[in-house]
């Protein structure tokens, strides 16, 4: 299969095979705002009047026992599901809900799902430098058309996920931890403004853990992150707010500290933490 066939049937949508779009608006409250939002699969309510809001530049974690609506929650923000009733707001300028999944991931919102999806047979630079293509009809000329300023994205980008010394090495030859921070880098270079992701740490070892906790602190504030994840020890060293999740519903929000000893979260899903 070509590279641009694989492309276009990822199931990642890049900010480089879709649209401009106007400036996110921020100036006047959060960067991200579910409101009131229901999905039913088959009759059975999986988001069930949520509301959420993250501000600009947060890192966010969201937690939940299994079948929370983590997933689907999303799902929602990427416009791969469309909820029943709600609204969801990217910034006061862009209603979600009327936009569709390349378009909303140009707007910059940026999704890591939970397995890792690099070009194995590309090497950790060309894997940043086919991400930060600003448009599909020039991928073919990609490296001829290479700017001084894309090189240096990609340099940074390397910095920040700490493949720097890695950049000439085959994707395929990276450990699990190594291809997800590649795959971050890749959302990272079109400097997205909200990333999305989805159980970070699966698999990975102790060191990869706390090198991964550092990159998702350091990308807070430059843009927004949403952290779904399981491993309350990681969520514990990266959080600042957590959002517990409980049949689709917002069930406590606070610090880690707050939401531990929520009675209802130590119920229904932290007691064998208690
Ligand atoms: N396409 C679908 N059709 C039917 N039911 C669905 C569908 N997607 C999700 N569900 C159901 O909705 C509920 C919420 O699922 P979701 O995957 O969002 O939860 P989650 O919090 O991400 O769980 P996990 O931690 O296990 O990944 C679950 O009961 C799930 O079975």
């Amino acid at each position: 299969m070509s590279i641009f066939q694989e492309l276009s049937d990822r199931e990642h949508v890049f900010e480089f095979l879709t649209q401009v779009q106007s400036p996110v608006d921020v100036r006047h409250g959060p960067i991200l705002y579910l409101d009131d939002v229901n999905v039913s699969f088959d009759g059975f309510r999986a988001i069930n009047n949520l509301n959420l809001t993250i501000d600009d530049g947060e890192l966010r974690c969201i937690i939940g026992p299994n079948g929370a609506g983590k997933t689907t929650m999303m799902d929602i923000i990427t416009g791969k599901t469309r909820p029943d009733s709600g609204s969801v707001w990217f910034g006061s300028r862009h209603n979600l809900l009327t936009m569709n999944e390349p378009d909303i991931a140009s707007l910059g919102i940026g999704r890591k799902f939970q397995k890792p999806t690099v070009f194995e047979a590309l090497t950790v630079f060309e894997n940043l430098e086919l991400a930060m293509a600003a448009d599909k009809r020039v991928l073919p000329t990609l490296t001829a058309i290479m700017k001084p300023q894309f090189r240096e994205r990609i340099g940074e980008v390397l910095e920040m996920i700490g493949l720097k010394d890695l950049r000439d090495a085959l994707a395929g030859i990276l450990s699990h931890g190594q291809k997800q921070w590649l795959e971050i880098g890749m959302l990272l270079m079109q400097k997205p403004r909200l990333l999305l992701v989805d159980e970070p740490v699966a698999g990975m070892t102790e060191q990869e853990m706390e090198r991964t906790a550092e990159l998702l602190t350091s990308l807070a504030g430059k843009q927004s992150v949403v952290v779904v994840e399981h491993d309350m020890g990681f969520v514990r060293s990266i959080a600042r707010k957590v959002t517990v999740l409980h049949q689709g519903s917002v069930l406590a929000e606070g610090t880690m500290d707050q939401v531990s000893n929520d009675p209802e979260v130590i119920k229904v899903y932290l007691g064998e933490e208690a």
